[in-house]
């Protein structure tokens, strides 16, 4: 093909990505509008496609019950998922059912308001809004919806928190950061380490709350929901509904994290891997796009250092280091971070290679 119209092919592609993300119709407005095919903004390049199919049905991310008084036991079994799996699903974790099904319900309606209503929510970027985000994942756009909140460490103002799900995503919020301050406590215990040690290096202090809505795809095997990464953040809490989609990777296969009413999925960022030098594992993972009537919901809140200065330093906790178990990675800032430019199609973990040490660094 001559270099000429590859250059207006291209320049014809982001003309029609622009026009759907300025349209602010999302995903969900183009199936309003009768769309039975979908746009080709949309179609991901055959090699995100290739093995859409859960390669596995043998195994199964591990089910973590909290309400067992054995605290031994769940520590071992957070420190084994973690280190394993990467992932796992917590279950009796003492949030009442009802207040997560209304959850799920308020995040809902969110999304099915009309256009006009949803659209007053494309605030300032960094307190609050809804967008086909991560249109250029993969360079392609993706068939889901997203509404996000940044909750801390400045609290939104909360009219720019839409009124259809405000209180579920403040109630979500406080809910969360319990959870994951004794799942934190439990993580530390499991390392050997000062069980307020993930708190006290201020993981908790920052939280971006990301809800995505999947609405069904008429052509679920030319797109994805949101294409493979690792997050890149310390820890992440997600709720989905009853419509699965999430996929993880699992050695070669990928294996798909089966619904449990009422439980939250757990999964290690990047940094919690340098944090705990290699000892958990931030794993790759996707949603496929959604091939049911019924949409996809999912709400995922984010946890990241709060201390955010230049003399906040980061790497490998100490406790874990001795001669035996040298630090796999160098020490860092978040404004280092920062200044690198991740973009939302940087590869998935991109943090872990950024601050990984070579093996010669250590001789
Ligand atoms: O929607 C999901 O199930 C996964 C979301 C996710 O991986 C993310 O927000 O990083
Ligand atoms: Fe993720």
């Amino acid at each position: 093909m001559a270099i000429g119209s590859t250059i207006e092919m291209e320049r014809e592609w982001v003309k029609e990505v622009k026009e759907f993300d300025e349209s602010k119709m999302g995903v969900q407005g183009l199936l309003d509008s009768g769309v039975t095919t979908i746009p080709r903004i949309f179609i991901h390049p055959p090699e995100n496609l290739s093995d859409l199919q859960p390669s596995s049905t043998h195994f199964e991310i591990p089910v973590i019950d909290l309400s067992i008084t054995n605290c031994s036991k769940v520590i071992d079994q957070i420190k084994e998922s973690f280190s394993t799996w990467g992932f796992f699903q917590v279950i009796n974790h003492g949030i009442p059912m009802q207040d997560i099904e209304d959850t799920i319900k308020a995040f809902k309606s969110f999304h099915e308001q009309p256009k006009e209503i949803k659209s007053a929510y494309v605030w300032d970027q960094k307190v609050s809004y809804y967008s086909n985000f991560n249109i250029m994942w993969s360079k392609a756009v993706n068939w889901k919806d997203s509404l996000r909140v940044f909750t801390s460490p400045n609290p939104p103002k909360l009219e720019t928190i839409p009124s259809v799900c405000r209180k579920e995503v403040m109630q979500w919020d406080e809910y969360m950061k319990g959870l994951c301050e004794t799942l934190m406590e439990l993580m530390c215990e499991g390392l050997g380490v000062n069980k307020n040690r993930l708190k006290e290096l201020s993981c908790l202090g920052m939280r971006k709350f990301v809800c995505h809505y999947y609405p069904y795809c008429p052509q679920p095997d030319l797109t994805l929901g949101l294409p493979t990464h690792t997050d890149r953040g310390v820890l992440t809490l997600l709720l989905q509904n009853e419509v699965s989609g999430l996929q993880i990777k699992y050695g070669d296969e990928w294996v798909e994290v089966k619904p449990i009413h009422g439980a939250i999925i757990v999964n290690v960022g990047d940094l919690l891997q340098i944090f705990t030098n290699d000892q958990f594992k931030s794993v790759e993972h996707r949603v496929l796009a959604n091939a049911c009537k019924e949409s996809r919901v999912s709400a995922a809140v984010i946890y990241n250092p709060g201390k955010r200065g230049e003399s906040d330093i980061y790497g490998p906790l100490t406790e874990l280091l001795s001669p035996e178990n040298p630090a796999l990675y160098r020490n860092f800032t978040i404004p280092e971070i920062l200044k690198q430019g991740l973009t939302d199609d940087s590869s998935s973990k991109a943090i872990v290679d950024l601050f990984r040490l070579n093996c010669n660094d250590n001789d």
